[in-house]
């Protein structure tokens, strides 16, 4: 029997300045602010510079970063190419190895200089965004959109371009800023399972595109990132809100988990969540978010009365992804183009400060024995 849970609940694994979680009184910062406060008052370019540089930018020198993420955007057009060629179903399988092409054509992939690793930082930055539109338009038998400058009136959004490349329209004012406020909430969360899994990588002193790629990974499955889509398909399979109750009572009977609820490291609630409840709350006459909302809010209250268990961002994500015209499958890629940044954060404060992790494990297995030979076995 082992003495251990297992999940490494609760042990410190590094230390971190980039962003910090107090569990206990559901605070987040990064590098020090609320984010909550980063949310509303900040955009996510704002933000990404203040997880990238440490200190929130100037003016100018968010006009600079800006317009180096904007040159930056557009993929290399063997990119698109090699993607075009792919089995389609998994867009999560087809960003993981969109990412892994890129690294192949960015000549500073494999270097160890600290000025080449950040060049490469805001190439994946730039890009993330413009890959994760043209899967969803490929998957869709879709030319991809190109970047457009012209016609963003919010200068340079990544929220705003994000959906202009999977739309090929002007996207809702409303939703551009909602998921720009989407995109700072979920930027960077500690050593969540997928940074986790890139700072393992990386303190191999392996490279960016590697660490991304594992990270990927870590990000796809329904008890990390993927829980946005499951959390979705849950509110479908319900239907409606009369609904929400019953069933969800029925599935705890079943013990089963529902997606989009529970946290590691909350004990009372996400702040994330609340913050994206409130902003879909103000949302709700509209006919793509209110009847979606109306069966969430059973399923959290059914969730917190049976089990004292509170909803992550996830659950909220689920509907605005939707409402916004995002294809389900394409909600666990989108909290990518957002987690990009507190990974390459992570990333670069491992290599800033190296050495290898290498945990060690409990063994459970049969004590020593002898080996029997094959013919006497
Ligand atoms: C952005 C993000 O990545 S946020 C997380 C997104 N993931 C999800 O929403 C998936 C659903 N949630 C979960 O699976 C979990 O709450 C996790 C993985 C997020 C965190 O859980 P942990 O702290 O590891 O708790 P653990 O997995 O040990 O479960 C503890 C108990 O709570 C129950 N539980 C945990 N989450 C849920 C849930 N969502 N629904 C129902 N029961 C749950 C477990 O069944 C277990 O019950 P038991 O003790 O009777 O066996
Ligand atoms: O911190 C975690 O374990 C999961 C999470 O909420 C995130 O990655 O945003």
């Amino acid at each position: 029997m082992s003495a251990t849970r297992g999940g490494l609940e609760g042990v410190v694994a590094a230390s971190s300045a980039v962003s910090f979680i107090d569990g206990e009184r559901s605070e987040l910062t990064y590098r020090g602010y609320p984010v909550p406060d980063l949310a509303r008052r900040a955009t996510f370019e704002e933000v990404t510079y203040l997880l990238l540089e440490g200190e929130l930018p100037t003016r100018s020198q968010l006009e600079a970063f800006a317009q180096e993420l904007e040159r930056l955007r557009p993929l290399p057009g063997a990119v698109l190419e090699r993607l075009g060629q792919l089995p389609k179903e998994a867009p999560m399988d087809l960003l993981r190895t969109g990412i892994s092409i890129l690294g192949h054509y960015d000549p500073d992939g494999e270097s160890t200089d600290p000025a080449a690793r950040k060049r490469v930082v805001m190439r994946l930055v730039a890009r993330m965004g413009t890959l994760v539109a043209a899967i969803g338009r490929l998957r869709r038998g879709l030319a991809p959109v190109p970047p457009s400058v012209e016609h963003d009136p919010t200068g340079r959004s990544t929220a705003w371009q994000l959906l202009f490349m999977l739309q090929g329209r002007a996207p809702d004012p409303e939703y551009t800023r909602l998921l720009d406020m989407a995109l700072t909430l979920h930027a960077d969360h500690e050593l969540n399972a997928s940074t986790f899994t890139g700072r393992v990588i990386a303190a191999t002193l392996s490279d960016i595109y590697s660490s991304v790629v594992g990270a990927i990974g870590a990000l796809k499955g329904p008890l990390h990132g993927g829980a946005n889509e499951a959390a979705r398909r849950t509110f479908e399979q319900i239907g409606e809100a009369s609904q929400a109750a019953p069933w969800t009572r029925a599935a705890l009977e079943r013990k089963e988990r529902i997606m989009g609820i529970g946290h590691r490291v909350y004990k009372h609630f996400d702040p994330r969540a609340e913050l994206l409840r409130e902003e879909l709350t103000a949302l709700r006459d509209r006919p793509e978010v209110g009847p979606w909302l109306e069966i969430a809010l059973e399923v959290e209250r059914v969730v917190k009365e049976e089990k004292g268990m509170h909803p992550n961002p996830d659950f909220f994500t689920a509907i605005a992804y939707g409402a916004m015209g995002i294809p389900t499958d394409l909600f666990t890629p989108v909290f990518a183009v957002s987690r990009i940044t507190g990974w390459c954060a992570h990333l670069l404060e491992q290599y800033e400060n190296n050495r290898l992790i290498r945990p060690r494990a409990e063994y459970v297995g049969p004590p020593p024995r002898a080996l029997v030979p094959l013919a006497e076995r």
